[in-house]
């Protein structure tokens, strides 16, 4: 099937204001750090609030959920509720995973005026360029992006993709059909666990569509200064994020302070998002996670997004509702698109800023 080339409405869901590539930066002059990247002291990241050890952020064997194994999904019914963060592993998509990485790190080695042709327009959040730049005097972040819906293919703005490099389509073709693979295991162990039939939070996304935020952190002369990713919740149903397999930037906010998350090669890292803290009642946890920097190299993610269709409401669901003991906290009758336009009309700000949209007035 062929891929429409859409007109100029872009996705509707937001816009964010052009800035420069920090890759750009960073090649010019590696030692100045630019006020608009240096972060208010109260945002910078600080050695008494990191955790000393993160060897507790759960691993789930998605091959034993597919084959029905009651403790594994007890496993990820803890992992949801306690960290709402937890890295799988025999998923079946390392041949795919290595391709989509190896792509992606071609697109950042293109010269600028390469990549520019990839450019964000003024009205829209897919492309190259930042996210979430709201003003002209907000603090930035130290990253550059490539946004592109992946999935379904009618829903590609082909304008976007940097089809010159060889092989770029196809590495995406690929890892997002593995990704759906996992992501529909993972919502079919949730839905059971959820007390619904297992097909339940598939059906329930509606026209789903998956993003992928390709993200790329230069090194930084000053990590202690800035941050890779401001602090967020992510305004999902859940996000898939293959990270670097050698350098610890990711770090998730757990009991009051920030985890870090040490990869395991191959694994996929996924977290909870808004939408499904939302569906649950509260059960399942949307996390705030934030990304730093380092001073020896350059790093790549690619968070793969869950999106389910705009006009799809964010009410908890019924089973997991009970008036004594679990009453609701969450709203009936909020859409998702009202709800994704709201969180990309602001700068990133924590996880509170977001979620307070959909919760209930206490
Ligand atoms: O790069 C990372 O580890 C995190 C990226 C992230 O949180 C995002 O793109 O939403
Ligand atoms: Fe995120």
């Amino acid at each position: 099937m062929g891929t429409i080339e859409k007109d100029d409405e872009g996705l509707g869901y937001g816009s964010s204001l052009p800035v420069p590539s920090v890759q750009e930066i960073v090649r010019n002059d590696a030692q100045n750090i630019p006020e608009r990247y240096v972060k208010n002291l109260e945002d910078r990241s600080k050695s008494s609030d990191i955790c000393p050890v993160s060897n507790d952020i759960p691993i789930i064997d998605v091959f034993l959920l597919a084959n029905g194994d009651e403790d594994e999904r007890q496993k990820l019914d803890i992992a949801c509720q306690e960290w709402g963060f937890f890295q799988i592993v025999n998923h079946g998509a390392d041949d795919a995973l290595k391709k989509m990485k190896a792509a992606e790190a071609d697109f950042f080695d293109l010269p600028l005026s390469d990549k520019m042709k990839y450019a964000m327009a003024s009205n829209d959040v897919e492309g190259y360029g930042q996210g979430y730049v709201v003003s002209e005097d907000q603090k930035l972040d130290w990253n550059d992006l490539l946004f592109l819906i992946t999935s379904p293919s009618s829903s590609r703005n082909i304008k976007y993709w940097p089809l010159i490099i060889p092989g770029f389509k196809e590495a995406i073709d690929e890892y997002a059909i593995e990704i759906e693979r996992v992501r529909d295991e993972i919502l079919r162990n949730l839905s059971l666990l959820m007390g619904e039939k297992e097909d339940f939070l598939k059906q329930l996304h509606g026209d789903v569509k998956q993003g992928m935020r390709m993200n790329y952190y230069p090194s930084c002369a000053r990590p202690d200064l800035v941050l890779g990713v401001s602090p967020h919740s992510d305004c999902t149903s859940i996000t898939l994020l293959l990270q670097d397999d050698h350098l610890t930037a990711l770090q998730i906010k757990h009991e009051g302070l920030w985890v870090p998350v040490n990869p395991i090669p191959n694994a996929i890292v996924v977290n909870i998002g808004d939408v499904l803290e939302a569906w649950s009642n509260g059960k399942y946890k949307s996390i705030e996670h934030r990304a730093v920097t380092n001073v020896e190299k350059p790093r790549i993610s690619a968070a793969t997004f869950v999106i389910p269709g705009n006009e799809v409401e964010l009410n908890p669901l019924e089973t997991m509702l009970d008036d004594d003991d679990r009453p609701a906290i969450f709203k009936n009758g909020v859409k998702y698109i009202d709800y994704l336009r709201y969180t990309l009309a602001k700068k990133m700000e924590g996880k509170l800023a977001n979620i307070e949209y959909l919760k209930l007035e206490n």
